[in-house]
């Protein structure tokens, strides 16, 4: 079954088209990445998907509900979470804080600025925010303030922060990017386990190999268009994407 449908987008900045006429459909419970060479169009095609950038024509569907023109926050209410490149965190706060403003948002559908003078009687919110810590390796960090954690464990504060939400489609731009082949290992791993849970995911990723240990379908984007799209073993091999990604070197 489809969980997002997008149909005929089309993105200009001035003279030049970003996105041109891109189909694109994802099904529900699998790991569809999106790779492309620099300036391919995959941020901008982010944007439109979550409500920062609004397509010029075409169609965004996340199930029955058209995203087109919802705002960004509206799409998060409605089950869309992302994890962007430079991790959204607050970091004056410790990591167990920063995980109970979005589960709180998530319970009472808004957040007070003065959450935490109540907090030690909301056992369940603490529980669940410690839960999704737990979930992603950082429970014993809990207390240490956020701005002092390594690139690779911020990316993993934002992603327990997203799942704190219970997301349905969870959007990741380069959820690897600029970490060690270590840090890269242990993100494959705690996507795959959540992918466990039934939790779709896209995935915009440079690192081929992060695309081929995850992804499900992949779709290769070039200059605004859609190139190629099927199974990670195909397109490795499509003499198309080949030519467009690496200039004709082998994936
Ligand atoms: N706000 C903007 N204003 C003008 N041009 C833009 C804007 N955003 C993107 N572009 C241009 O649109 C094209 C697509 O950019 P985009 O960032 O979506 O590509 P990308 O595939 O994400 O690239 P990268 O892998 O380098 O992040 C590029 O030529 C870029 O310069």
């Amino acid at each position: 079954m489809e969980i997002l449908r997008v149909e005929g987008v089309n993105k200009s900045f001035g003279g030049l088209r970003a996105l041109n006429n891109v189909n694109f459909s994802v099904e529900q419970g699998t790991v569809h990445a999106i790779i492309g060479p620099n300036g391919a169009g995959k941020s901008t095609f982010l944007n439109c998907m979550i409500g920062r950038l609004i397509p010029d024509t075409g169609t965004v569907k996340f199930g029955d509900i058209s995203l087109t023109g919802m705002k960004p926050y509206e799409i998060n209410q409605v089950g869309v979470s992302r994890v962007f490149q430079t991790p959204e965190i607050f970091a004056e706060l410790t990591l167990l804080e920063n995980v109970i403003i979005p589960t709180m948002a998530k319970r009472d559908g808004q957040f007070s600025l003065r959450p935490f003078k109540r907090l030690d009687r909301d056992a369940e919110i603490q529980d669940k925010a410690l839960h999704m810590l737990e979930d992603v390796g950082l429970a014993e960090k809990k207390d240490v303030i956020s701005g002092s954690l390594s690139r690779g464990d911020k990316r993993r504060l934002e992603l327990a922060m997203c799942l704190s939400q219970d997301p349905k489609l969870l959007l990741l731009d380069e959820p690897t990017a600029g970490m060690s082949r270590a840090d890269t290992n242990n993100t494959i791993d705690l996507l795959k386990r959540i992918a466990g849970r039934g939790i779709t995911k896209v995935v915009i990723e440079h690192d081929m190999h992060v695309v081929f240990s995850l992804a499900d379908k992949v779709t290769v984007l070039a200059q605004g268009t859609i190139i190629a799209e099927g199974k990670p073993e195909e397109i490795k091999g499509d003499p198309r994407v080949q030519e467009a990604y690496l200039g004709g070197a082998h994936l």
